[in-house]
């Protein structure tokens, strides 16, 4: 298992500018991020595609499914893995979401499930064969509730067991830190040993930059020029 960075964005120059940098492993989209971009119904599956083609076969895509039956989703589910190899179904965790989440892992497809605040909620998608669980920290702070402690339930619950026979193909599951607010929580999540933490572009940026960082690269730039001048 390894730690990664997700982009939470469907903004293509944020990925583009993100897969850039050479540090990115997946860009994970909700209905959100993409009505913020101005997204249009009939361009979506093709605004995913777009998306793939970006990070590359090797970057999983999250792309949410917004139907309310069982059915529908799987549909739906089937129609955005045909997208790309690289599409994950994400679908809210909700009765209706388990029961698709099971008939897509069944056929091979991976599922994100997402809006996952509880570990009975994980153990659930778990045990429905989901490939990511996605627990939100953010939404959790909102509601006056210790959304990194609740992460950390997650983890440790989920590491306690093997869930390889409920997944596609035997994959272990990968727990993604979502609705991530700040750097800090990044790091927080890393020492929990989450797999995964989704962050927007502009907390991207942030866990890039350091103060001392800057000020040290000033001070290296200022004296190579006396070297240079000598
Ligand atoms: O569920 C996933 C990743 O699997 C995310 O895309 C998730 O939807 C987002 O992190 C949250 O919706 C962001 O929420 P907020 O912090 O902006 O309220």
């Amino acid at each position: 298992m390894n730690v990664k960075f997700f982009l939470d964005t469907a903004d293509l120059a944020e990925i583009e500018e993100a897969a850039s940098w050479g540090a990115l492993a997946g860009v994970t989209t909700n209905p959100t991020l993409y009505s913020r971009i101005g997204g249009k119904l009939d361009d979506f599956h093709a605004h995913i595609k777009r998306i793939c083609d970006i990070v590359g076969p090797d970057c999983p895509v999250s792309a949410e499914s917004v139907a309310m039956t069982r059915d529908e989703i799987v549909r739906d589910g089937r129609e955005l893995a045909a997208i790309a190899p690289n599409v994950v179904v994400k679908i809210p965790t909700m009765v209706e979401g388990l029961a698709a989440t099971r008939a897509l892992a069944d056929e091979g497809i991976p599922v994100n499930m997402t809006l996952c605040f509880t570990v009975p909620q994980a153990i659930l998608a778990a045990r429905a064969g989901a490939r990511y669980i996605s627990p939100f920290v953010g939404r959790f702070d909102d509601i006056s509730e210790d959304g990194l402690a609740q992460l950390d339930d997650v983890v440790r619950a989920i590491g306690n067991y093997d869930f390889s026979e409920d997944t596609v193909n035997g994959e272990q599951i990968e727990i993604i830190a979502a609705s991530i607010r700040s750097a800090n929580h990044v790091t927080q999540a890393a020492l929990m040993g989450a797999d995964i933490a989704t962050v927007p572009f502009g907390i991207l940026k942030k866990c890039v930059q350091h103060p001392l960082t800057d000020r040290g690269l000033e001070s290296f730039l200022k004296d190579w020029e006396k070297v240079q001048n000598a």
